[in-house]
């Protein structure tokens, strides 16, 4: 049984941390470096700063800031963010290699911190060591007896990383432990370097380790896991379960090729899986997005819209079905409450694969009262458009909504409409109308597809009438929107105005122009309700 398994919790005492709680997890943030090493995802001085002070804000323990060697701008980066904590804060770390200069270079870096780490690794895979370092096992366990002592010259706080640990032999992996410990690492991280590991390989490297080593049970095990296999937080609880007590991880998920264990996911799993897991981490989570929209505003890399937690999808839901139960009570769909990562609420998409329930609930909030007859109306066109356009906005539900309900009374209604039109072609159209409950047909030719649309309706119900105004007005963004035809009449100095909304601008002008004459009709009836309203042919 590994000495701090669930079952038989061990507390800690460590020089940056003191007595640990028995159920507490070390959040370990290296957002700022290996974070950093995902291609393009360089930050500079002023954006590490700033993402170190929203990493302090959300509770991470340890800042992996930087690797002080690898650039003078790295340096002075770990150095600044060591200056910005120097009082308090969280604990700041430089990477270093097994290397004296490295070991210096972090030490001085780390200086002013109130509390600083040096996180000091080598590779002790058989691979790494023969093809990378081309050092034996001897030259290797040397090395890390020697780095870990330098380093403890300059820091009660010092970390050793078995790098490739999960592909080291066993044997090896403990003696290496065992001389990083006894040389006084303080907390020994076996990274699973290239993403390589199965869950199961986890428990047993974690159990094996600290059930072999002498003085295990007086450091602290981390985990740093490498997303190749997209296990990287499956095997980070996995870690967890075995006795790791502090998690590498970084913001997003971001790191080297695909990444690290993201924080987000991890300190949620915790807390929303806690009677399994039984632990908790200092993780405020409510910052958890503005963290995340931060480092995303500062790399220029959003997450994917399906990311968990804080991806633009992690709290929509577009399906009826589901639509309807989160309606009802929210924890039918969702395992944590979107405030509880800091989104202000959930949200209903509407979209093709929506009910009447989020319908309906999207037209009362946009302040719509419908009787069962209109809202089965424009139900049904709003299924007809969420057909044709990937996202129904809040606008189109209005627009859509707007033009059925100035509809109702209409005594000319527009069932059918063909128009051609293109390059070196006359255009034509034909329309169906439906006045006062009987079929008329009109074709024409015109100008442009829309003359030849107005021309068609004049022909089906032929009438005089000066048109005053067209325009047109795109309701939301991309080549999928509606349009939002307006149309102006003038008859005896009066005026009337038409709309129409669709996603096709002729089908819109057509709705539009349909409109304004039905409005004209009605002032007519107004003014001289003996001539009933004939049209003025
Ligand atoms: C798993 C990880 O994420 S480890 C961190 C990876 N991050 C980085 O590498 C980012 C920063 N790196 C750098 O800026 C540069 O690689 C530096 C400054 C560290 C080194 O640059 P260079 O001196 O030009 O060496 P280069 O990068 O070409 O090769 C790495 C050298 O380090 C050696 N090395 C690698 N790891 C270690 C280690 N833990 N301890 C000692 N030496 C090591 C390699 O064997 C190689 O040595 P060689 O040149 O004698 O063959
Ligand atoms: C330096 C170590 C911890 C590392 O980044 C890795 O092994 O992936």
């Amino acid at each position: 049984m590994a000495p701090n398994s669930t079952t038989n919790p061990t507390k800690f005492s460590h020089p940056s941390f003191g007595t640990i709680a028995e159920d507490r997890v070390i959040i370990f943030d290296t957002t700022l470096r290996d974070g950093e090493q995902s291609p393009g995802f360089s930050m500079n001085l002023e954006e590490k700063l700033r993402m170190a002070e929203s990493l302090a804000e959300l509770g991470a323990d340890v800042l992996e800031a930087g690797f002080p060697i690898a650039s003078p701008g790295d340096f002075d980066s770990v150095r600044s963010i060591a200056q910005r904590f120097a009082k308090d804060g969280p604990v700041v770390c430089g990477l270093a290699r097994s290397a004296d200069a490295d070991i210096l270079r972090a030490a001085e870096a780390i200086k002013p911190a109130a509390r600083g780490r040096i996180h000091t690794f080598i590779s002790t895979s058989e691979l790494h060591m023969r093809v990378k370092l081309r050092m034996s096992n001897e030259e290797v366990l040397a090395a890390v007896a020697r780095s870990v002592a330098l380093a403890r010259n300059h820091t009660d706080d010092v970390e050793w990383s078995a790098e490739d640990g999960s592909r080291t032999d066993m044997d090896f992996l403990c003696r290496c432990v065992e001389a990083a410990i006894k040389a006084g690492a303080t907390t020994i991280n076996i990274p699973d370097t290239v993403g390589y590991s199965l869950p199961e390989d986890m428990t047993r490297i974690f159990a094996e380790v600290q059930e072999r080593v002498p003085g295990a049970d007086a450091v602290i095990f981390s985990t740093h896991n490498h997303n190749d296999l997209g296990l990287a937080v499956a095997n980070t609880i996995a870690a967890i379960r075995a006795g790791a007590r502090q998690v590498e991880c970084t913001i997003n998920g971001i790191g080297e090729r695909a990444g690290n264990a993201a924080l987000e996911e991890v300190a949620m799993a915790l807390r929303t899986r806690g009677n399994a897991i039984a632990r908790t981490t200092n993780i405020q989570t409510p910052n958890i997005l503005r963290t995340s929209r931060l480092l995303a505003t500062i790399t220029g890399f959003d997450v994917q819209p399906n990311k968990a937690i804080v991806g633009r999808n992690a709290f929509a839901h577009e399906s009826g079905i589901h639509q309807d139960g989160v309606l009802k009570d929210a924890s039918t769909y969702e395992i944590m409450t979107p405030e509880s990562v800091g989104w202000a609420t959930n949200s209903l998409v509407l979209g093709k694969h929506s009910g009447r329930a989020a319908f309906r609930d999207k037209l009362k909030a946009l302040g719509y009262e419908l009787g069962d007859n209109a809202l089965n109306d424009a139900f049904r066109r709003f299924k007809d458009l969420a057909d044709r356009k990937k996202v129904v906005y809040d606008e189109d539900v209005s627009a859509l909504v707007d033009d059925e309900v100035i509809r109702q009374n209409d005594r000319v209604k527009i069932t059918a409409l063909t128009v051609t039109s293109g390059l070196n072609t006359r255009p034509m159209a034909a329309v169906k109308l439906e006045i006062d409950g009987e079929e008329q047909e009109g074709i024409a030719a015109g100008d442009g597809a829309v003359d030849a649309t107005f021309n068609a309706i004049r022909a089906a119900f032929p009438h005089e009438v000066a048109l005053k105004l067209y325009a047109v007005q795109s309701v939301t963004g991309g080549t999928d929107a509606q349009a939002r035809v307006t149309v102006r009449f003038e008859e005896k100095g009066k005026l009337v105005d038409g709309q129409g909304a669709d996603t096709d601008t002729i089908v819109a002008s057509a709705r539009a122009y349909v409109h304004a004459l039905n409005k004209l009709l009605v002032k007519r009836e107004r003014t001289a309700p003996a001539e009933m309203a004939a049209p003025a042919a």
